[in-house]
């Protein structure tokens, strides 16, 4: 009998990046309830301890499982190391394994635990890393700081929320994106509408390309300058009190919150309400709206709170918000 070659045996991992708000979870949800006719585990990490955006993920066929012990950057090996060995006991059960990762994590880290750990590199393979971009604001992003590397390691860029710019724009920033990163495919998309065939198991990843650009790659270090906030409350809110909170919140921490995300329990409302929001932006929506499912009679009302940003007070956001349940 033919012995099955080692490298077809692997499984193909995807690594989805990009900044907060590009459009990650979106193209989740686009992999998940495309008609591709593969089965595809998707691993999310939540920067924070609860996790939000398993909620608004929509349910499929596919596994989701969630990490939700703080940066990626940090818990990366112990964590995701585990959940894919968890993950590999069931591996007749789907083809391809996508992770989505936190918004502000480097890939690196990622990256490296298909190099570094011996029990994973052998069955295990990394396809691609792809990055989601949004057009509207990479320009900004890059301006400052973060971005850089999220560009600079992928193999497939989505050049996301393009009926938000220009053709022009479009121009311009692929040309950026290229003087970063030359040999990285760049699509335009809207909502992360894109072909499956291009962005999955396309073979993507080359280390000795990435330890070129970068000798120091395997060995990468935390930015801790950033941190999160996540916790958890039972109860309901008094809606008029959150508001309040919320308003004060982010006229006075704006600037350095980058991101916030709650899931809330408002009281006497049967519907499951959220809230997200990028520095000063915030909006609102529930489960009225077909996001996420209303509470179920008999579950317990709980809320769920995100926030990452610099300088955040733990202690104080969590009572300021219990004060604002009834
Ligand atoms: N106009 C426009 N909006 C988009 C597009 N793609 C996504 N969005 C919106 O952008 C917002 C952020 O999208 P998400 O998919 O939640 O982004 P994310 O990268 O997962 O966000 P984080 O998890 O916070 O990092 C949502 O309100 C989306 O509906 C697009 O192509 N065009």
């Amino acid at each position: 009998m033919a012995a099955m070659n080692d490298a077809d045996a692997k499984i193909p991992v995807s690594v989805v990046t990009g900044f907060l708000g590009s459009g990650k979870t979106t193209l989740v949800n686009h992999i998940l309830t495309g008609q591709h006719g593969k089965k595809i585990a998707v691993i999310e990490n939540e920067f924070g301890e609860v996790g939000i955006d398993d909620a608004l993920v929509l349910r499929s066929k596919e596994e989701v499982i969630e990490m939700n012990n703080g940066c990626i950057c940090c818990t990366v090996r112990g964590d995701l190391v585990r959940i894919l060995n968890t993950l590999l006991k069931r591996k007749d059960r789907f083809d391809a394994i996508l992770i989505e990762t936190t918004g502000l994590a480097d890939p690196a880290p990622v990256a490296q635990t298909f190099f570094v750990d011996d029990s994973l590199a052998g069955r295990l393979a990394l396809d691609a890393i792809i990055t989601v971009v949004d057009a509207k604001h990479i320009e900004q992003h890059l301006d400052e700081e973060k971005p850089e590397g999220q560009v600079a390691f992928a193999d497939v860029i989505l050049l996301n929320k393009a009926d938000l710019v220009s053709e022009d724009d479009q121009k311009r920033i692929t040309a950026r994106i290229k003087a970063i990163n030359a040999s990285a495919e760049v699509i335009n998309t809207v909502k992360c509408n894109v072909d499956l065939d291009k962005i999955i198991n396309i073979k993507g990843f080359q280390l000795e390309k990435v330890l070129e650009m970068d000798p120091n790659f395997l060995d990468h270090k935390h930015d801790d300058r950033v941190t999160s906030v996540g916790f958890e409350v039972e109860g309901e809110c008094e809606g008029h009190r959150l508001n309040a909170w919320l308003s004060r919140l982010m006229m006075e921490q704006g600037v350095d919150l980058f991101r916030s995300k709650g899931i809330i329990a408002v009281h006497k409302s049967p519907e499951r309400h959220f809230f997200q929001g990028v520095h000063m932006l915030l909006t609102f929506g529930s489960s009225a709206e077909g996001l996420g499912q209303p509470w179920q009679p008999g579950e317990k009302r709980t809320n769920k709170l995100v926030f990452i940003g610099r300088n955040l007070d733990r202690e104080q956001l969590r009572a300021d918000f219990q004060a604002c349940i009834i």
